[in-house]
């Protein structure tokens, strides 16, 4: 069973995000993005480890992102907690996807606390303003063993 926005709310809030209004959603809450970064190095993801490559923030023209169609990575603009006994899931805004762009993300983990990050797939140029609303975090109950604890805990707070 998936939580209520106001439920999702209240744990970004525990998390100490502090959210606008249109950010409440009836199903979750929606992230702005804090960030776009280019990828400039090789990461690596062997058996033994794993490292993220080099990134570079873009640059903002007036305020604002102009992306051209290519891969990027965005860190949001709030730091979130899964609550223990839930899992996270981040999905696109659909105004991103009709704008032939989209959001590729993975599992958020009971107890991971950070600022994340997911790849932001550019299909077709576009334009978007730090601070603009990209995606939304929903929350479901779930069993777990154990909590995150893993290289990213932490990360940007
Ligand atoms: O799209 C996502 C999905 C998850 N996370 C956060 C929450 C998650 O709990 C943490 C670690 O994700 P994951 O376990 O998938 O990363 P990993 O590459 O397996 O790293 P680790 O070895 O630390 O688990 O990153 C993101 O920032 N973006």
């Amino acid at each position: 069973m998936f939580e209520s926005g106001e439920s999702v709310a209240a744990a970004l809030e525990a998390a100490g995000a502090t959210l606008e209004a249109e950010q409440r959603q009836p199903n979750g809450v929606d992230l702005t993005a804090g960030a776009v970064l280019r990828q400039t190095g090789p990461g690596r993801i062997g058996r033994d480890g794993k490292r993220v490559g080099d990134r570079s923030e873009v640059e903002t023209d007036d305020g604002t992102y102009r992306l051209d169609a290519g891969t990027y990575v965005v860190r949001y603009g709030e730091p979130v907690r899964i609550p223990e006994g839930h899992v996270g899931f981040v999905l696109p805004r659909s105004t991103l996807l009709r704008n032939s762009c989209t959001l590729d993300t993975a599992v958020w983990d009971a107890g991971y606390e950070g600022v994340g990050e997911g790849r932001l797939d550019v299909g077709h140029r576009i334009e978007i303003e730090p601070g603009a609303r990209i995606a939304q975090l929903v929350l479901a109950r779930a069993d777990h063993e154990g909590t995150y604890d893993g290289d990213y805990q932490s990360e940007g707070i």
